[in-house]
């Protein structure tokens, strides 16, 4: 990378059909770090609309694996079908695996979780703050897409803060409290008492 490698860069896109629609996949680099991230689209819009996107964390076992240890599979269906539905939106997918602390310490920390520790507690036993995750490429991918206003399907308020403190224009929040599993609901709980997620407590009694 020399000082004049932009950190975050557009590489190519390519027709993406799926089980939920015909989107486009859009590949980006973080020259940082070598992480390799990606943006799917959806129909098209004017660049002042306001456009229904999901900023989704890498969750491998989850998104590919079909875990519900997790609510991660369940979102991510969730949100294609809610843009697809609207007729256009975003989905961003960044590659931080494990609230960004990658695939083989999320297992630690699930094997932690398995002997009685929260989620928190197991990241926090491994040395590792609750969650190590970074936005900014979003910025740049939002902008890449023309999108300039956004609905966020999220009930993570500190993603919501990372994100206006980049300069993203969150206009309202969609809630996407969906997939709440036996397997989950005191992950899901944690999330509520110890990292500020909104969801009806009702739902995870
Ligand atoms: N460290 C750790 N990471 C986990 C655990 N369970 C799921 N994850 C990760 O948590 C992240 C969840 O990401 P998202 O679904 O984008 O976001 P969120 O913070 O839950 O907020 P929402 O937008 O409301 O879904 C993914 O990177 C998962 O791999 C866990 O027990 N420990």
């Amino acid at each position: 990378m020399t000082s004049n490698t932009p950190k975050f860069e557009f590489i190519s896109q390519a027709k993406l059909p799926t089980r939920y629609g015909d989107f486009t996949i859009h590949g980006f680099i973080d020259h940082s770090n070598g992480q390799e991230h990606v943006a799917l689209s959806y129909g098209n819009w004017d660049p002042i609309a306001t456009v229904p996107i999901r900023v989704h964390s890498e969750c491998l076992t989850g998104d590919a694996l079909f875990s519900t240890r997790c609510d991660c599979g369940f979102q991510l269906e969730r949100a294609l079908e809610n843009i697809v539905e609207h007729g256009y939106g975003v989905l961003l997918y960044l590659r931080q695996e494990g609230r960004g602390i990658g695939l083989l310490n999320k297992i630690r920390a699930y094997n932690l979780q398995d002997q009685g520790y929260d989620t928190v507690e197991a990241n926090e036993h491994l040395g590792f703050d609750a969650d190590l995750r970074d936005y900014a490429i979003c910025k740049v991918m939002l902008d890449t897409l023309y999108v300039s206003n956004v609905e966020i399907m999220t009930n993570n308020p500190q993603k919501i803060q990372a994100l206006t403190d980049l300069g993203v224009n969150i206009i309202s929040r969609r809630p996407i409290d969906h997939g709440i599993t036996e397997d989950n609901k005191v992950y899901l709980r944690t999330k509520t008492t110890k990292l500020g997620h909104k969801f009806n407590p009702d739902s995870l009694k």
